[in-house]
């Protein structure tokens, strides 16, 4: 670690010290030991390496031994402090949600609920609070890929004045399992499999697909997992929910049942499983990069808060129990009152201190919010707290900055590994009588938490509500909900997926499933798979729900943006390029807030026509088109020829035209898109010649429904 501090400049060291010679390595003037080392040295504003205790270091690139050859010796303890450390750089990964992301921002009121909660985050409106979210994947470890087909974690902590509130909520808004007994379990059958660890970050494997087959209370969420919502196009383009009813509780002590959304101002956007598995290779930190790029270039991602609020009455007489977390409240039955915004605005400075050491807890509440009865989230307020003593490694990760309240906080509570906050004084209990500030801090019963006064009476046993056995209307609800192009999506899913799964009867146990979901679904996953009879319908355990309505706020097309703002586009450019054109559309771009990137035969870049050097951003092979939401294909006539020879510009043809993405083009580009298969028959309206300025122009606001969906039909026929 270098220490900036007076003491610890050396502002007249540049010259080379004994046995180093002045060497110029590009822009870099350094120095070279004896053995050709570079050793960069302190002086001026650069501050002086020390070690951990202080200690000025003379020499970062030599260990201490005897003579140039000889053995290293125990008593160099900046070596010794130095690879010390290094050994113990890393903490356990999470044992879910390994791989994650985060930002800061802040939370503002809209719309006071002071009516129905005390919580004081929600009485004010125009009031803001700090804020961090992480992202995440659920199953796959640290280092795995952000487009794995997952569920997304969407954790939020607001630093209220009454302390921290952790909404830890996922992107899906019902769960696999209704019991948090059952956790490990679901967990284990994603992750790899113990014996071989394969496969990793996939749920397209038997162990997970058996699980979900003999837990049929896994289906609903099976069916949102295969939809697009588990391959979003970005962190910033997917909604957020709490999933579990919590209760609101108001200054009378009135109780009020909450579910939490998060809706994204960007509009909900996904990729398709093929864009996905490339994306995977291309840039397994897609959602990472899209996200810091974002925020870093003041484009702040920003979600509404909505609640759902109902009350007795309503759960008395909803079709399913609102204790059950695999089941939703359609918002078309009670709506979601939009109440407050959190704004994305500033990417973390430390990945590990923030993001990794960030510790949610679905216990973590505010007066004014409390629990209900879901088995689900009773399980996960023991969870979060017991698996973070390990991985924080001690009782004091409230310690670490990220995870410290920032309103005045005072307890007795002390001592323990790394404790940072150790108060003064004498009292570290009470009651005391040293009164006054020595007395430290007391109970405050009118600000204070305090539980719901739930009445709770009953027997001792282990038994779940016989209204939690309908596993399979609200599937069938969701599936309903969608269009056809993502019905056919959900189908394509399941059977990729299932293609996957080795062993016949698990596959065909699946598929016995979907038959209680819809007879369509059953069907075409049934042909997909090869299966020679449809499998008989499984028992349900309870009666099915009969014409549930169709929901439009499942459907993530029904819900897109109505801009092209945030998205990126990708210029197909080479030497010889209209410099007219390229500009036409890099303004209409621009004019509408889509990046764009040039991707080249060098990255070194391109020279227009007239005259131009254009540096690019991504040299071909490095540029596939699945990083982009559309593509313009701008090359000159030679370099169409050119490229015609190099498969990775075939590719980003191909692949935009099989992920039906707006497809702009000159056309000098026409001979080098039949040579990657996009003939002139093939030619459709989501693929648009460009020639004009005005041309551009069209071309981005026909960007603006993402994707020419008609064209799917003409790219899959198995
Ligand atoms: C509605 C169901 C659930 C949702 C929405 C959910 C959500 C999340 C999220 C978003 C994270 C990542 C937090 C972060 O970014 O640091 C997480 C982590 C975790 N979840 Fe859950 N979870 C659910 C169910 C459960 C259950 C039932 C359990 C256990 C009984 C559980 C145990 C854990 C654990 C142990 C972690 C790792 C926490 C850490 O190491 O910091 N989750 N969960």
């Amino acid at each position: 670690m270098s220490v900036k501090s007076p003491g610890t400049k050396s502002p007249g060291a540049k010259s080379p010290g004994p046995g180093r010679k002045t060497a110029t390595l590009g822009t870099e003037t350094i120095q070279r030991g004896a053995g050709g080392e570079t050793h960069q040295v302190a002086g001026g504003d650069v501050p002086v390496l020390t070690t951990q205790q202080g200690i000025p270091v003379a020499d970062d690139q030599n260990s201490a031994r005897i003579g140039a050859r000889g053995p290293t010796l125990l008593e160099d303890f900046h070596f010794r402090e130095k690879i010390f450390h290094f050994d113990h750089e890393r903490i356990p990964e999470r044992v879910v949600h390994a791989r994650g992301y985060g930002a800061h921002g802040f939370f503002e009121l809209t719309e006071s609920l002071a009516d129905v909660t005390r919580a004081d985050v929600l009485q004010r409106p125009g009031e803001r609070v700090p804020a961090f979210v992480r992202f995440s994947t659920v199953a796959g470890s640290k280092g795995s890929s952000d487009l794995a087909r997952d569920v997304r974690g969407f954790a939020v902590k607001l630093y209220t004045h009454e302390g921290n509130w952790d909404i830890v909520g996922n992107n899906i808004p019902v769960f696999f399992i209704q019991d948090a007994i059952k956790f490990p379990d679901v967990i284990h059958s994603v992750k790899p499999e113990p014996d071989r660890d394969f496969p990793q970050a996939q749920s397209a494997h038997d162990n997970f697909w058996d699980f979900v087959s003999l837990s049929p209370e896994s289906i609903h969420m099976a069916l949102w997992v295969m939809s697009d919502r588990a391959i979003p196009r970005s962190l910033r383009f997917m909604e957020g929910f709490g999933v579990h009813s919590f209760r609101f509780v108001n200054k009378a002590g009135k109780s009020t049942y909450v579910k939490f959304h998060w809706k994204p101002k960007q509009g909900l956007q996904s990729v398709v499983w093929n864009e996905a598995l490339k994306i995977n290779g291309a840039d397994p930190d897609f959602h990472r990069r899209d996200l810091w790029n974002a925020i870093q270039s003041g484009d702040f991602p920003e979600w509404e808060l909505g609640v759902q609020l109902f009350d007795d009455d309503f759960a008395d007489s909803f079709d399913f129990d609102v204790l059950d977390p695999t089941k939703l409240i359609p918002e078309e039955l009670v709506p979601v009152r939009r109440i407050g915004r959190l704004v994305l605005d500033r990417v973390v400075d430390n990945f590990f201190a923030e993001t990794e050491q960030v510790a949610f807890c679905t216990q973590n509440i505010v007066p004014g919010v409390d629990f209900t009865n879901d088995p689900l989230l009773q399980g996960r307020n023991f969870s979060y707290l017991d698996t973070q003593l390990k991985r924080l490694g001690g009782p004091n990760f409230t310690h670490i900055p990220i995870n410290a309240p920032k309103c005045p906080f005072h307890n007795f509570q002390q001592d323990g590994h790394m404790a940072m906050h150790n108060p003064k004084g004498r009292a570290n209990y009470e009651p005391n009588s040293w009164g006054g500030a020595q007395g430290g801090p007391r109970e405050d019963p009118a600000r204070g938490f305090t539980s719901f006064p739930a009445r709770e009476a009953g027997e001792k046993l282990r038994e779940r509500s016989e209204l939690f056995g309908d596993h399979y209307s609200q599937a069938r609800q969701f599936y309903l909900s969608q269009t056809e192009t993502e019905r056919v999506h959900i189908q394509q899913a399941f059977t990729f997926e299932l293609s996957k799964v080795e062993t016949p009867p698990i596959r065909a146990r699946v598929v016995s499933h979907l038959v209680n979901v819809d007879i369509d679904l059953a069907t075409a996953v049934a042909q997909g798979l090869g299966l020679e009879d449809l499998p008989e319908a499984a028992p349900p355990a309870r009666p099915l729900v009969d014409g549930l309505a169709p929901s439009p706020a499942l459907s993530i097309l029904r819900n897109g943006p109505d801009s092209f703002k945030g998205r990126k586009i990708g210029i197909l450019v080479t030497d010889g390029v209209d410099a007219g054109l390229l500009k036409a559309v890099t303004d209409a771009a621009r004019a509408e807030g889509t990046n764009v990137e040039l991707v080249a035969p060098k990255v070194g870049g391109v020279t227009l026509h007239d005259g131009t050097l254009v540096p690019a951003g991504q040299k071909i092979n490095g540029g596939p088109s699945v990083l982009y939401d559309a593509v313009v294909l701008l090359p000159s006539a030679d370099g169409a020829t050119l490229l015609m020879q190099e498969a990775t510009a075939r590719d980003f043809i191909a692949d935009a035209y099989a992920h039906a993405k707006f497809i702009g083009y000159a056309e000098a580009a026409l001979p080098l898109m039949e040579r990657a298969g996009v003939r002139p028959a093939d030619m459709d309206d989501g693929i648009l010649k460009l020639s004009t300025p005005a041309d551009a122009t069209a071309f981005i606001a026909a960007c603006r429904a993402l994707r020419f969906w008609e064209r799917e039909a003409n790219v899959h026929a198995v």
